[in-house]
């Protein structure tokens, strides 16, 4: 059979640019479309064919691409092909990116897990791992750099903050927010968590009389708190984190009852944008082309910056001049956007979780009632965190819903030797997920009963079959894992203590309590629907 030129040399260009693009895999997106619809034009025009003919040559060309991109891919010439996972994702990663658009890749994943075993291939590229041992070998120190994904949230025009630096880079600025939140400057910043817990009490107390959404209460104390002006004070002999934190704010939305400023919904919507755009990190560049993509990132930056230029009116970070290099407003705004993503959303997710467990199981609500009863008693100061100890349900809370449930993906760059990561093979260019919510429920780990509640599974005398606290990384591990984890657990057990010990605390009539969980949805942080509770006065507590 006799097929014109232009099929024939539509195909052979076809799968000419997959082998080219192979081999020299560009880092934007914004070359293939640049070069890849000119060439059918060309060809035609070397051909001497009727233009008639383009859109059929596109048919042809772009038909041979794709057929030869998808045939790679699910062949066992792909360096991942020993892993199992579903065609659809080997084929493409537009697949998960829909499952991510959704918010419920953290189910996703989980659903691949019960299905495939620890590793599972969920992109062209990508691995899914909840093996605790390659966990710790890919997060760790030693392990996999940051992947490409973390490049998402930041427009050309600013400078990179320490969740999108890795290497040297990293490791420098790290040291700086380790300074700025070891347990001694915690300690300095202890009363301003009372401050502020003490006023969401207070704000609680006067909505004994009607449903409160909790999430929203939390939210609000979540972001105020992050804007107080009294962090300018702390500023004594170090970089101060909690001075760009704070930006010198003046926010009170506590105070106002709701988030006037908008902080949140910024927030959630650099946040979204920025987590779906990091999902095909090949197509980044472009992606910040579209207009909607770049003001949302854009904005949520000038938002940072102008926090910041109001925390330099109020004294400069770094008076003890213990950076050589002085931060700029730039670093100071960047840092502070990583500083309120961090600590906002996260913080005010296991809270919300927390208190919905021990609702939805009395049992333990009235014992940690009891215990805190027993700790606390009438007259005794709420915020001693001398008496504050690891509370068992807290951890179980972090366990069932970790606030970043997939967390950031780890990459083997192109270029890289691959490695091998608990006896396994992990090729170049291979992005590679951790996810916590899966790996916190897997049954090697956790049994029996890894999807329930048991807050004693983490008693030091417990007989669980399978406690392996190292497949437990609600604040990942290794040189990139939470730097503010110790302020986090302060600020919760203070929050919690005191809102158990003002309040008996019952979900509201008619509030759907066992759907609420299914509202959770995931872009990188948490987003909860409302949880509607009736609130009433207990004798103890701050309000006594
Ligand atoms: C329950 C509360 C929190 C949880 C569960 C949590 C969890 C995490 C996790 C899993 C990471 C690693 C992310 C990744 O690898 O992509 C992380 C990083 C980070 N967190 Fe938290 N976080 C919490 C609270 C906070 C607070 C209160 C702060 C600030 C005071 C904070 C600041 C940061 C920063 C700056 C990073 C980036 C660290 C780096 O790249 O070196 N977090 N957090």
């Amino acid at each position: 059979m006799d097929f014109p030129p232009f099929v024939l040399w539509g195909t052979a260009l076809g799968l000419v640019n997959h082998f080219l693009f192979h081999k020299y895999e560009p880092s934007s997106a914004n070359i293939a479309l640049l070069v890849l619809p000119v060439q059918p034009v060309v060809l035609l025009v070397l051909l001497r064919e009727p233009f008639s003919r383009l859109f059929y040559t596109y048919v042809v060309f772009l038909g041979s691409l794709s057929l030869s991109i998808v045939a790679y891919r699910l062949s066992p010439f792909h360096p991942l092909a020993r892993y199992p996972g579903p065609v659809i994702a080997k084929v493409t990663k537009l697949w998960s990116t829909w499952k991510t658009a959704q918010g419920y890749k953290y189910l996703w994943h989980k659903e691949l897990h019960d299905k495939y075993g620890p590793y599972v291939r969920t992109g062209p590229d990508e691995l899914s791992v909840i093996d605790a041992t390659a966990v710790c070998q890919i997060l760790n120190f030693g392990g996999l750099e940051k992947g490409r994904y973390y490049e998402s949230g930041r427009h050309k025009d600013t400078p990179p903050t320490i969740v999108s630096l890795s290497g040297e880079a990293h490791t420098a600025r790290r040291r700086a927010w380790n300074r700025a939140l070891t347990s001694a400057c915690i300690r300095e910043y202890e009363p301003l968590i009372v401050k502020r817990t003490s006023q969401l009490i207070l704000c609680l107390r006067d909505r004994t009389h009607t449903t409160v959404d909790l999430v929203h209460w939390l939210d609000l104390f979540a972001y105020g708190f992050l804007f107080f002006s009294e962090c300018a004070e702390l500023t004594t002999n170090r970089y101060d984190l909690m001075g760009d934190l704070a930006f010198g704010g003046g926010f009170e939305m506590l105070r106002d009852g709701r988030d006037v400023d908008g902080v949140g919904e910024r927030i959630r919507g650099f946040t979204k944008v920025s987590y779906l755009a990091g999902q095909v990190p090949w197509i980044l560049r472009t992606i910040h082309l579209f207009p909607r993509v770049a003001r949302e990132i854009q904005q949520f930056n000038n938002f940072g910056q102008n926090l910041a230029i109001q925390r330099m009116k109020n004294g400069a970070a770094d008076e003890g001049g213990l950076e050589k290099q002085k931060p700029t407003l730039q670093t100071s705004a960047a840092d502070g956007i990583a500083a309120v993503i961090g600590a906002s959303d996260t913080t005010t997710s296991v809270l919300n979780s927390t208190v919905w467990f021990l609702l939805s199981n009395p049992e333990y609500y009235r014992r940690v009632k009891q215990e805190l009863d027993t700790v606390f008693v009438d007259g005794d100061d709420l915020f001693d965190m001398s008496k504050h100890q690891e509370l068992h349900f807290l951890n179980e809370a972090l366990r069932l819903h970790p606030p970043l449930p997939s967390n950031g993906p780890r990459q083997i760059h192109l270029g890289q030797s691959g490695r091998t990561i608990a006896g396994r093979f992990i090729p170049e260019g291979t992005s590679v997920y951790t996810p916590a919510y899966s790996l916190h429920r897997n049954p090697d780990y956790f049994s029996p009963h890894p999807d329930k509640f048991l807050p004693e599974r983490w008693l030091p005398d417990s007989k669980f079959e399978n406690h392996d606290t190292s497949a437990f990384i609600p604040f990942s591990l290794g040189p990139a894992n939470c730097v503010g984890q110790k302020f986090a657990k302060r600020e919760m057990l203070m929050v919690l203590s005191a809102l158990f010990k003002s309040f008996d605390i019952r979900f509201a009539d008619g509030f759907d309590s066992e759907a609420w969980p299914m509202g959770m949805q995931d872009f990188f942080v948490v987003i909860r629907g409302p949880l509607l509770v009736n609130l009433t006065r207990r004798h103890h507590g701050i309000l006594a």
